[in-house]
């Protein structure tokens, strides 16, 4: 097995220590791949590339029309190799083949999207208050950008942060996670590919306490963008601090989903299923908070039980699997502990609760899908992501006492409310606290639509033109057309 390597300057290159990393499947722990490891001199190495690219390179003034072809042409590219990049995301992920390929058409219709705003969010003319002058905003790249994404997603947080940049003329260096970084090595040959000039976008790869360390701290890096966990986010945002970088974070999500009485009984309990188990529960979005009206609690628990007991686990590979492992040993630990915490709080097992005993899975981290009844928000497995497999139920009796329940928390990514009251929908809905709200569905995104969190969910947004801006520094240019003398300090 060849070692797959970093793209510094335009060249595919082996780390400085020439450390290798192995890279494993979680539904067998079997290697798929070598991984050359870098480090902080590599991370160093590629942001001089970028900075180097961005002062002297023709990328940052290149028309953003054309910027807008070469983006275009990537998601070309991603298209036509889009059967390997889902399976290399079904090996690195363990999720299934049938997420993998909807994750790629996601993922070139965002690469399509930021293409085609390229030249499209223009500078604006202003109406000068001064006589005989032009003031005007333009917009113009931020500069270097450090990219850090996760492993659950890891192409696709990839090309919400990949293809504004690009559009907005930055150069970049991403660090995907260390443990999934097939599909990204893939994506920057593709990028090669296109025609991006050399430097302009660079690939790192190793883990967050030196690669990532360093992207954040190292002051010619102008902007940060992260997508993980809210105790790394914390660490980036102080180590960001040294040179004031622009920062944007995308963090956790302790999602709820309310349930009112008057919803589709069968489409709200089998929609509650999607918002929790696609991924094994490794969603940032999921609807992992099921708060559900007292009126309809018993029979709604006793229907999604009967369907939760029936999900198939398996390889991603195989087209009868619903659902795939957890991502590794040490993350299926953490969802154990975070289960048996609920229990010793009064959480209790209304299915799953448990790995597997299946021979077919016992190499595979696996974690049967779970629903555990008699919540309050008081325990942990309601305040904390658990991300994995892990419904919640939580009761109500009024409207008022939903959106409480729902906004009690430090998380405000997203939410969903089923009702058929589109009156109270909206009422609820102005009153919850989360970046995304959905009635009547769940977990959907979209490239036109922003993406972020209220609260410790994140700051910032990517997706939609909010998502190019991020990537924008705005200048205002005021020209006066008939300087005089002022006369201020007395006339000469
Ligand atoms: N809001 C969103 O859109 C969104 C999307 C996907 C995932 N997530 C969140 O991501 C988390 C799961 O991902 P994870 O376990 O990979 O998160 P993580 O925070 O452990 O790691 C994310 C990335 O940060 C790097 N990193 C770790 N320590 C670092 C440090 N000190 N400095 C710089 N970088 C460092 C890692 O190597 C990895 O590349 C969950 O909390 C999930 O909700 C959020
Ligand atoms: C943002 N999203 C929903 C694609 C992945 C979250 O983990």
């Amino acid at each position: 097995m060849t070692v797959k390597q970093q793209f510094i300057n335009g060249k595919w290159v082996n780390s400085y220590s020439n450390n290798v990393r192995d890279i494993i499947n979680p539904f067998n722990q079997e290697i798929i791949a070598h991984v050359t490891e870098s480090d902080d001199t590599d991370t160093k190495a590629a942001i001089s590339a970028a900075k180097e690219a961005f002062d002297h390179g023709v990328w940052p003034t290149t028309p953003a029309t054309e910027r807008g072809w070469i983006v275009g042409k990537i998601a070309a590219l991603i298209e036509r190799d889009k059967e390997e990049l889902a399976e290399l995301e079904s090996l690195d992920t363990g999720k299934t083949m049938e997420e993998s390929r909807g994750d790629m058409e996601d993922i070139a219709g965002v690469f399509r999207y930021f293409a085609e705003i390229a030249d499209k969010n223009r500078g604006e003319v202003i109406d000068s208050p001064i006589p005989n002058s032009i003031s005007k905003v333009v917009h113009e790249p931020v500069g270097v950008c450090g990219q850090i994404t996760p492993w659950n997603y890891p192409l696709l947080q990839a090309s919400w942060k990949l293809a504004p940049a690009l559009a907005a003329g930055n150069t970049l260096v991403m660090k995907p996670s260390e443990i999934t970084p097939l599909t990204s090595i893939k994506v920057f040959e593709l990028m090669e590919e296109a025609g991006l000039p050399a430097g302009v976008a660079n690939l790192v790869l190793g883990p967050g306490n030196t690669v990532g360390a360093e992207l954040s701290a190292n002051t010619d890096v102008d902007l940060i963008s992260f997508t993980g966990g809210i105790d790394t986010g914390k660490k980036i945002m102080q180590a960001a601090s040294g040179n004031v970088k622009k920062l944007a974070l995308e963090l956790g999500g302790k999602n709820p989903n309310i349930i009112f009485a008057d919803a589709d009984f069968d489409t709200a309990v089998d929609q509650a299923m999607n918002a929790v188990f696609f991924h094994a529960g490794q969603i940032c979005s999921a609807g992992t908070r099921l708060i559900v009206d007292e009126r309809i609690h018993d029979d709604f628990v006793a229907s999604l039980v009967e369907r939760v007991k029936k999900i198939k686990l398996g390889n991603g590979f195989d087209d009868t699997t619903q659902m795939g492992p957890l991502i590794s040993k040490e993350h299926l630990n953490k969802v154990v502990d975070y289960v048996e915490n609920g229990k010793r709080e009064g959480a209790e097992v209304a299915v799953g609760g448990e790995c597997p005993d299946a021979p077919e899975l016992k190499d595979g981290f696996f974690y049967l899908p779970t629903v555990l009844t008699n919540c309050t928000t008081d325990m942990s497995v309601v305040q904390d992501e658990g991300f994995g497999p892990v419904i919640t139920v939580e009761k109500f009796s009024s409207e008022e006492e939903a959106v409480k329940l729902a906004n009690d928390s430090i998380y405000g990514l997203s939410g969903g409310i089923w009702t058929q009251d589109t009156a109270k929908a909206e009422r609820c809905v102005a009153k919850m606290r989360m970046g995304t709200v959905w009635i009547n569905d769940v977990n959907l995104y979209f490239p036109h639509a922003p993406w972020g969190g209220f609260k410790q969910s994140g700051i910032g947004r990517e997706l939609g033109k909010t998502g190019l801006e991020e990537y924008q520094e705005s200048k205002h240019v005021f020209h006066n057309l008939k300087p005089e003398p002022m006369n201020w300090f007395g006339a000469e």
